[in-house]
């Protein structure tokens, strides 16, 4: 009986989650099999490497914006919390890629507002809040107040550029999601409606944001409580900079990064679960039955802290990180045809990020202790925001 009840009660909350988030995200169910051309899309046309490269100049833009608001922070001659700055640079850079113009301060912050609102709602669905619906609703419309003026702006532009031929337009993922042709039911094609291009701009924004911010930040606190390696990767940094070549051939630079298959380093990712899987067969996995559409959760940072796995787990060691040491034993980005797409941004992103904030200031300790200790928010984070002394360096 009590069985009985607890499955009407989670089958009661599937429902209400599936009916009153639908309408701020859409999903692989949402789409069917026209699911795999977004994904192609998103992996071979927006986030493929050649693609990266082509958003340059937006990531120069975002550092300068990162280094110009610490450096104002600390001539103020006090510590600086970092938190707020990591994730308007973060944000700023995913809406000008998702969107192709340079939009200003305003508009990026609008929109920021809007999706961290999204984000609080997922939140507070695990309390089923009793405005709940009322404020979807109202987020749903901030939503399409900012982004359907920029969707018909670019549809224009686009159309513009088409009819004088122009040849130097900065590709967005936006112009992407234009262009593309979904499969129907019936073997025909359609264009995505603009509430699906709102929901797949919206992905990226949050996909991408929070947790790059949380793994800068504690890359960061790492730095600033080990303060030896911080030198040692100021000099790696010094030593390469201005030369993308001899950055690859010395990949220690990069061992604080985790180099592909990692994410941090420290001992937990920023989320502790993947999202749920299911096999669509029957599977084996370390001698046990997965029978067909059981829901699997990972739990990556079980891994992360396994003491079998890695040696002194919770110890902050680059070096391990160094090709000859590397191993995958870490799921931070997933695996698989569900695996982040955005793993190759997510590397470059903090890379490029913390090489120029390491650059340009010697980070230290605003408090006697950094606290590492973390909480849940939409991913984990820690607990204490890092807040750190930041002297500009002598060149
Ligand atoms: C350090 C940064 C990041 C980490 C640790 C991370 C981690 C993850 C994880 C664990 C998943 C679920 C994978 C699974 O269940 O197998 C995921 C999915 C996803 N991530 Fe990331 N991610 C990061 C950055 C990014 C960035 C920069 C973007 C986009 C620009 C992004 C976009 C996405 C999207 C769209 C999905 C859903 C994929 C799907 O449902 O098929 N992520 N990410």
């Amino acid at each position: 009986m009590e069985n009985m009840v607890l499955i009407l009660i989670s089958l009661a909350l599937s429902l209400f989650l599936a009916y009153f988030l639908s309408p701020l995200v859409l999903n692989e169910s949402h789409f069917g099999p026209a699911w795999r051309v977004l994904r192609r899309n998103m992996t071979a046309v927006m986030l493929h490497p050649s693609r990266i490269k082509e958003f340059s100049h937006y990531r120069r833009r975002a550092g300068r914006v990162l280094i110009g608001e610490l450096r104002r922070q600390a001539d103020r001659g006090e510590p600086v919390v970092v938190l707020d700055s990591f994730r308007y640079a973060i944000f700023s850079l995913l809406c000008w890629m998702c969107f192709g113009e340079n939009l200003e301060e305003k508009t990026v912050r609008e929109i920021q507002r809007v999706q961290h609102d999204i984000t609080l709602h997922f939140n507070k669905v695990n309390y089923i809040f009793p405005r709940l619906w009322e404020m979807i609703g109202e987020t749903r419309r901030r939503r399409e107040d900012l982004f359907v003026p920029m969707i018909k702006a670019r549809r224009e532009r686009i159309e513009e550029v088409n009819r004088r031929g122009e040849e130097s337009f900065q590709f967005s993922y936006l112009d992407s999601l234009l262009n593309l042709e979904l499969p129907d039911e019936e073997g025909r094609s359609r264009k995505l409606t603009e509430e699906e291009i709102i929901c797949l701009c919206s992905e990226i924004l949050s996909g991408g944001t929070d947790t790059t911010v949380a793994v800068l930040q504690s890359i960061m606190a790492n730095l600033v409580k080990h303060h030896d390696i911080q030198a040692w990767l100021y000099d790696e940094i010094s030593a390469v900079v201005g030369d993308r070549e001899t950055w690859k051939r010395r990949p220690w630079a990069s061992c604080p990064f985790q180099g592909r298959d990692h994410g941090r380093p420290t001992a937990s990712p920023p989320a502790h679960f993947l999202v749920s899987h299911s096999p669509t067969e029957d599977a084996t996995v370390g001698g046990y039955l997965i029978p067909r559409r059981t829901t699997v959760n990972v739990m990556v940072t079980e891994m992360n802290w396994n003491s079998k796995v890695w040696s002194d787990p919770m110890e902050f060691r680059p070096e391990r990180f160094l090709p000859a040491e590397k191993e995958i034993k870490m799921l931070t980005f997933g695996a698989g045809r569900r695996a982040c797409p955005g793993l190759g941004l997510a590397m470059l992103h903090l890379e490029y990020f913390v090489a120029n904030m390491v650059r340009e200031f010697e980070w230290t300790a605003a408090n006697r202790e950094v606290d590492m200790s973390e909480q849940m928010e939409f991913t984990y984070v820690m607990k204490t925001p890092l807040k750190a002394t930041i002297l500009p360096r002598v060149r």
